[in-house]
C-alpha cells in the first residue's frame, strides 16, 4: 500500500488564505497555495507547510460556528467570509509543546461546496477508523481525595472534553472509599465492554487499578497469585493514568510530564507501553505488586512516619524525608539476587529508556523464560545456590527500581537507565555510610551526577530477589558488643545511639504502600501489563516544516 499516495487534495481556504491541503494515509499537509508571495519590502518570502500524522489527528467534524474570539472588525470579515465560503470541517489533532506537553490543537478549513467539505469528513474519518488501537470505551475511576484533591475538577475541565471530541465513551465512577476501585476492578466490571481502564490519580490509585486487573486477569484464567512460579497471565487490557496525586512517579516516567491533557491524548490516539510488574511473596503467601519502587530502610521508614502526616498532602514526604534523614537507621541483613542475563545493559550504562527502547523490543518468549528460571529454581530449591548472589550487611536502603522512579522531585529518577519492559528491576544497596555521604548520595538524584558513584552504593540489574531481615534480638546483641566509636556516625542527633538501635527492623514500602512483613521474595514478571503511553520521546518530533523559518502561520486554537 503507497502510503504516500493522495486520497485528496483541494485548495481549501484556513483564515483568508487559500491553502493547498492534501491528506495521504498516514499524513494530513497544508501549504500556502500561492507559493511565491512578496512581503512590502519586495523580498520574496518562500511558503510553508504544517503536517499532521493522521495517527496524531484526534477527530474532524463539521464546524458550525466559527470562533467568536475576534474583535469586531474581524468578526466582520470572517463573516463575509463565511458567508463566501460557507462549509467548513475542522481538524483537532495533537500538538507538541514544551517539556513532552501535549496539546490538542484545531485547524478549520473552508469551502464553498459543501458535496467537497462532507468529502474531507468521510475520507478522513474512514483513515481514522482504520486506527484500531484507539480505545472506543472507557472505564474511568476518580479517585476525589488523591494529591491536592483535584480529581474531579481536573477530570471534568481537561480530560472529559477531549475524550468527547474523539467520540470515546465514558463510565465514570467517582470512587467512595479506598480500594474501591481495585475492588470494583476485581469482582464487578464487566471488561468486555471496555479498551482500557483509566485512573484518575496518583500513584496509589494507579496501584490499585494495577492489582484489580492483574488479580481479575488471574482468577480468569485460574492462576493461583500465591504460587512464587506461577507464570502470570498478561492484562489485556489497557490502563490509562490521568496524574492527579501526590509524586505520579508512573505516569512522569512513562510519558515524561505529569500533565492530563497530555495523558490524555495519549489515550486517545492509543499508544501502547508495555511494563514490567514485580510480584512480592512472603513465603508462599502473595503480598503486592510493584512497578516503581520498593524500598526497604530509609524509603520504608520515610513512608511509614509520612502515612501519619497524610493530611499535609505532597509536603508529608519532604517532611518525612529530612525526619528519616536525621533518623539515620541502618539495617542488616542479606539479600539474594539472581542477576539479569542477556543483552540487557546495566544500571551504570546510562542507556536511558526512551520510546521505541530498543532494550525493551525483545521480550524474551515465556517459555524461554520459564525454563531459565525454572532449572535455576531447583538449584536453589536444593540448597545449590546456583546463579544467585548472596549479600550479607548493614543497608541505610535496599530500593528495586522496576522502572526509572523518574518524578519532578527526580528528574532522572532512582535508577536513571532502568528499563520499563525489560524484565528485569535495578537492586540499589546502600550500605552504612556516614550522614554526610549518605546525602551527597541522595543529593545527586536531584541533580546530573552519577548517586551510584560512591564506594558504599552499589547496584546489580536482577531478574529476582530476596531480603531476609537479621533477627532483632542479635542485631543488637552484635551491635551493643561493638564499640560506639567505631560505628562511624557523625553526632548530629544527641539521641543518635538510640536511634541506631530503636529499630532494628524496617518496613518495605512498596510503590508507596506498607508491607505487613520483612521477609520477602520479588520476582519481575516481564511485561505484564500495558498503558496508554509511548515512554518518554527522545526529541520532540518535528512538526512544522518551514521553508521559509521566517514566516509564522497564524497560531490556532489549542485547548489546555
Ligand atoms: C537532598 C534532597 C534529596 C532528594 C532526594 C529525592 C529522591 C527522590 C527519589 C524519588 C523516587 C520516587 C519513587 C516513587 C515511588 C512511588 O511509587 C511512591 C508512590 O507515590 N512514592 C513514594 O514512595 C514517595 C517517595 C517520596 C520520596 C521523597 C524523598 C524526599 C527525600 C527528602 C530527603 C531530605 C534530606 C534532607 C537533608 C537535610
Ligand atoms: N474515595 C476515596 N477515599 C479515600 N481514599 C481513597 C479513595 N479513593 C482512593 N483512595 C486511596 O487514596 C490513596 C491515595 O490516592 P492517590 O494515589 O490518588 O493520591 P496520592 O497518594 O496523593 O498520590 P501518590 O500516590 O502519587 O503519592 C490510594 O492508595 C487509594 O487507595
Ligand atoms: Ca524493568
Amino acid at each position: 500500500m503507497d502510503k504516500q499516495a493522495k486520497l485528496l487534495s483541494s485548495r481549501l481556504f484556513l483564515k483568508h488564505r487559500q491553502v493547498e491541503v492534501v491528506l495521504n494515509r498516514s499524513v494530513l499537509t497544508w501549504k500556502e497555495a500561492d507559493k511565491e508571495r512578496k512581503r512590502s519590502s519586495g523580498i520574496s518570502e518562500g511558503a510553508h507547510s504544517r503536517s499532521v500524522q493522521v495517527c496524531e489527528i484526534v477527530a474532524v467534524s463539521r464546524t458550525e460556528d466559527v470562533d467568536d474570539k475576534r474583535t469586531r472588525k474581524s468578526r466582520k470579515e470572517a463573516k463575509q467570509h463565511s458567508q463566501l465560503y460557507p462549509h467548513a470541517f475542522t481538524v483537532s489533532y495533537v500538538m507538541r509543546t514544551r517539556r513532552h506537553q501535549w496539546r490538542c490543537s484545531d485547524v478549520t478549513f473552508h469551502c464553498d461546496n459543501q458535496e467537497l467539505c462532507d468529502q474531507w469528513i468521510r475520507v478522513t474519518n474512514e483513515q481514522l477508523s482504520l486506527l484500531t488501537d484507539r480505545p472506543k470505551s472507557l472505564l474511568v475511576y476518580i479517585n476525589p481525595f488523591g494529591g491536592k484533591r483535584r480529581g474531579k475538577r481536573i477530570y471534568e475541565q481537561k480530560v472529559a472534553p477531549v475524550f468527547h471530541r474523539a467520540g470515546i465513551s465514558t463510565d465514570v465512577i467517582v470512587t467512595e472509599r479506598a480500594n474501591h476501585a481495585r475492588d470494583h476492578l476485581e469482582t464487578e466490571a464487566n471488561l468486555d465492554k471496555y479498551d482500557g481502564v483509566v485512573c484518575v490519580g496518583g500513584d496509589g490509585m494507579f496501584s490499585e487499578i494495577l492489582h484489580g486487573l492483574v488479580s481479575r486477569t488471574q482468577t480468569d484464567h485460574d492462576v493461583d497469585q500465591n504460587q512464587l512460579d506461577a507464570e502470570l497471565v498478561p492484562c489485556s487490557i489497557r490502563i490509562g493514568i490521568i496524574p492527579a496525586g501526590s509524586t505520579d512517579c508512573i505516569c512522569f516516567a512513562t510519558v515524561g510530564a505529569n500533565d492530563p491533557v497530555t495523558s490524555a491524548l495519549h489515550i486517545v490516539v492509543g499508544d501502547s507501553q508495555p511494563m514490567d510488574v514485580c510480584s512480592v511473596h512472603h513465603n508462599d503467601i502473595f503480598l503486592r505488586y510493584s512497578v516503581s519502587l520498593l524500598g526497604y530502610g530509609f524509603y520504608g521508614d520515610l513512608l511509614t512516619d509520612s502515612e501519619r502526616k497524610r493530611w499535609l498532602g505532597p509536603a508529608r514526604y519532604d517532611l518525612s524525608g529530612v525526619k528519616t534523614f536525621l533518623s539515620h537507621n541502618y539495617y542488616k541483613g542479606t539479600v539474594s539476587f539472581l542477576p539479569a542475563e542477556g543483552n540487557l545493559g546495566n544500571p551504570k550504562d546510562k542507556q536511558q529508556c526512551r520510546s521505541g527502547c530498543h532494550i525493551c523490543q525483545h521480550k524474551p518468549s515465556s517459555k524461554d523464560q520459564h525454563s531459565e528460571m525454572s532449572d535455576k529454581k531447583e538449584k536453589s530449591a536444593k540448597g545449590d545456590s546456583g546463579d544467585w548472589n548472596v549479600i550479607h550487611g548493614k543497608f541505610i536502603a535496599i530500593n528495586a527500581a522496576t522502572m526509572s522512579c523518574a518524578c519532578p522531585r527526580s528528574p532522572k529518577g532512582m535508577s536513571p537507565s532502568a528499563h520499563l519492559a525489560d524484565g528485569t528491576a535495578d537492586l540499589i544497596l546502600v550500605r552504612k555510610c556516614s550522614r554526610l555521604d549518605f546525602f551527597r548520595h541522595l543529593l545527586r538524584h536531584t541533580n546530573k551526577n552519577d548517586q551510584f558513584d560512591h564506594s558504599f552504593v552499589e547496584v546489580h540489574r536482577v531478574r529476582k530477589f530476596r531480603f531476609q531481615p537479621q533477627h532483632l534480638k542479635l542485631a543488637s546483641l552484635e551491635d551493643l558488643s561493638e564499640p560506639l566509636q567505631k560505628k562511624g556516625f557523625n553526632p548530629i542527633c544527641s539521641a543518635q545511639t538510640a536511634c541506631s538501635y530503636s529499630a532494628a527492623h524496617s518496613s518495605w514500602t512498596c510503590d508507596g504502600e506498607l508491607l505487613p512483613h520483612t521477609a520477602i521474595q520479588v520476582s519481575v514478571q516481564c511485561q505484564l501489563i500495558r498503558l496508554f503511553a509511548r515512554g518518554i520521546e527522545e526529541q520532540q518530533q518535528q512538526q512544522f516544516v518551514f521553508e521559509d523559518p521566517c514566516t509564522l502561520w497564524p497560531l490556532e486554537q489549542s485547548t489546555n
